[in-house]
């Protein structure tokens, strides 16, 4: 099976790459490579042409060069630094993070003739280090069942998530139930109930358009009585109401408590990584409607997108748990800060 790391870099190269891409054009821009051509021979101009053409020349990419001698070098000046913030801001990792960054892959560096590895490497250590403190798996708890709220808008990834962790606390030997708490889209709870048939996990619903709050109630009962060691409680994501949203969500916390006042154990918010900054203002409003004590973003595979997660990360602080890197029960992993950064920045291993 090949390693995690492997299949994230493959998932995020198709489209990742363009940052370590953009990062060698800045440290070393294709014109300042290029070797001119040859000379025209003056001594043979009768000599017959070579047997075999030679090769149109190609532009030499990183490993082209790196299979060559040397990598081109160029000062680290203004406007490196520059060219490096701006890419940084284009890969989503936010203006500010993007410039702390910068600055500080600069430090040390100005006036030194410096490599693109050099750079990618400098930019990876930079991101890592912004990641390590979040990247933290969602802790599991000894009371039972464990509450799980899990809020984010529609189409952030909420039911395929629900239905990966699930699966993953089954094959870690716990037993899951799971709340279809988005009872006004009847596709919603259909969805829910193939992952949870997928998952081997139960689904609890309730008929269309009745309250969340009195199924989260019901499925909290059920996953008490049969000693569950989680309850997962899917939920709407219509922020077009935020007010309506944010007492259904209230409604559910307040009904739960009254069965255990330390519940809900976790509120994990979902993020859909393709929607880059925007990520960012669904963080800000979801931790005012509901208290969000941990992230999983989704869809880390084939967008470029992901630089979000760094600003996320730099700019609040919240756990970091998982990452979604495709559609299936699989496709969902630990949070690993060094991985992530080098498949960010295109490192191979
Ligand atoms: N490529 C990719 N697709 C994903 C990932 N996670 C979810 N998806 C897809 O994103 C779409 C939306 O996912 P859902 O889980 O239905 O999202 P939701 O937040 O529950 O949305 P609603 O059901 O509309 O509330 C589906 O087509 C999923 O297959 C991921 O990590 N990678």
């Amino acid at each position: 099976m090949p390693s995690f790391f492997s299949k994230l870099r493959a998932r995020m190269t198709r489209s990742s790459d363009k940052l370590g891409e953009a990062i060698d054009t800045v440290v070393a821009p294709p014109a300042i490579e290029e070797t001119p051509p040859p000379a025209p021979s003056a001594e043979a101009p009768h000599t017959p042409p070579a047997p075999a053409p030679a090769p149109a020349p190609s532009k030499p990419g990183l490993l082209g060069r790196l299979m060559g001698r040397e990598e081109p070098r160029r000062e680290f000046d203004d406007a490196m630094l520059e060219g490096l913030e701006e890419v940084l801001i284009a890969a989503d990792m936010g203006v500010e993070t993007s410039l702390r960054v910068a600055a500080n892959i600069a430090e040390g560096r100005f006036g030194r003739r410096v490599s693109p590895t050099e750079i990618r490497e400098a930019l990876a250590a930079e991101v890592a280090r912004i990641l390590e403190p979040v990247a933290r798996p969602m802790p599991l708890l000894p009371q039972r069942p464990q509450v799980v709220l899990v809020v984010g808008v529609n189409g952030s990834g909420k039911t395929t998530t629900i239905g990966k962790l699930a699966s993953q606390f089954r094959a870690a030997g716990k037993t899951v139930v799971i709340a279809a708490g988005d009872t006004f889209r009847a596709a919603a709870v259909e969805q829910l109930q193939v992952w949870g048939q997928r998952a081997g996990v139960p689904v609890m619903t309730a008929p269309e358009g009745s309250d969340p709050a009195s199924l989260a109630y019901d499925a909290m009962t059920r996953a008490e009585a049969e000693g569950a060691d989680l309850l997962m409680i899917d939920t709407a994501g219509r922020l077009q109401n935020r007010a309506d949203l944010m007492e259904e969500l209230s409604k559910i916390v307040r009904v739960i408590r009254k069965k255990d006042p330390s519940a809900p154990h976790n509120t994990l918010l979902v993020l859909d990584a393709t929607t880059g900054q925007n990520a960012v203002a669904q963080v800000e409003i979801f931790r005012r409607i509901a208290d969000v004590s941990g992230l999983v973003m989704t869809k880390l595979d084939g967008t470029a997108r992901g630089g979000v997660l760094v600003a996320l990360a730099d700019k609040f602080g919240l756990p970091i748990h998982a990452i979604g890197v495709g559609e299936q029960i699989n496709d969902l992993s630990p949070f690993d800060p060094e991985d992530f950064a080098r498949a960010l920045v295109g490192i191979d291993g």
